[in-house]
């Protein structure tokens, strides 16, 4: 992996360095990028949430200024995440941003205590909010999901949520349950999802995906049983593709069209893509 982007505890109240501006709807960008001198950025008036130290861009110190709402600032717009990873030929920049992305949102959704209702406020030695009460700690939310590819020979069992693209289909993917193994949740999500049993599934590799904040564990798995049945709320349409006839893919970037990929790779004879870090 790179070394252009290394994440590290750094003291919001120190001086100096750059900024990443973050909220809801994106990251703030201009002609030069999205790192702004942050004693520039902290003399205009910022609806600020949180400012958290995030690590090093080339060696250099980053911060993040976490917004309540956009604001506009003289020559510089405002962009989604994932638009930067569409675009993106450096990865290590997107690292970053998914990082800066995560740990904003986190920020300022514990800015009180869950549990009393008090302050939140940064932990000194750790990534955590800790409560200036009840002392609890909170740390950055990750939540655990699996991604599977479900073939039968040379066919693929693709299917797509109505909030993919027009005409894309991707493997199936949900969110690990409290007391489940990810091996248990590979079985539920697609029997819930299409309605097929699958053999033994094959955990392959992870990918952090930073929308908004999951950990895809990804696996292949073989058809067993049963046809297809659709779950309506989750899934618009599914079915099997033959490898020599696929309908639209996920992004390059996503974990999703590695294991597709991968699987091609190995049917076809082709060399074995790489998934970005
Ligand atoms: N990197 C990649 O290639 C891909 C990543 N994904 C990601 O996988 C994750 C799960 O995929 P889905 O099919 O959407 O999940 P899913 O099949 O579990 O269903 C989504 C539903 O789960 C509920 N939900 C939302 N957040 C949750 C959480 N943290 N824990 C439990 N339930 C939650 C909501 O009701 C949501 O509508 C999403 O973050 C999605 O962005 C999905 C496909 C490809
Ligand atoms: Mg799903
Ligand atoms: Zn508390």
């Amino acid at each position: 992996m790179s070394l252009r982007w290394q994440p590290a505890l750094l003291d919001p109240a120190g001086e100096g360095g750059w900024a990443v501006v973050h909220c809801q709807q994106g990251f703030l960008f201009d002609a030069n990028g999205v790192l702004f001198p942050r004693a520039w950025l902290k003399r205009l008036e910022l609806p600020l949430l949180s400012e958290q130290g995030l690590g090093y861009f080339d060696g250099d110190e980053v911060f993040l200024l976490e917004l309540a709402h956009p604001v506009e600032v003289p020559g510089a717009a405002w962009q989604g995440l994932r638009q930067f990873m569409m675009q993106d030929e450096d990865s290590d920049r997107f690292r970053m941003l998914g990082f800066a992305a995560q740990i904003g949102t986190w920020a300022s959704h514990h800015r009180f205590c869950g549990s009393c209702g008090h302050r939140m406020r940064q932990h000194p030695t750790e990534r955590a909010m800790q409560c200036e009460s009840c002392g609890i700690h909170h740390y950055p939310r990750i939540s655990p999901s699996m991604i599977v590819l479900v073939t039968r020979g040379d066919e693929l069992l693709l299917a797509r949520s109505p909030r993919f693209a027009p005409g894309v289909y991707s493997t199936l993917a949900g969110f690990v349950e409290p007391g489940e193994s990810v091996e248990q949740c590979v079985r539920r999500e697609v029997s819930e999802e299409v309605g097929v049993s699958i053999r033994e599934p094959r955990y392959i590799c992870s990918q952090g995906w930073p929308f908004p904040h999951s950990l895809m564990l990804g696996f292949h798995a073989e058809y067993a049983s049963g046809e297809i049945v659709m779950q309506p709320e989750e899934i618009e349409d599914a079915g099997w593709f033959s490898i020599h006839d696929l309908p639209g893919l996920p992004a390059p970037k996503s974990i999703a069209r590695y294991l597709i990929e991968l699987y091609l790779a190995k049917r076809l004879g082709r060399a074995e893509p790489v998934l970005p870090g």
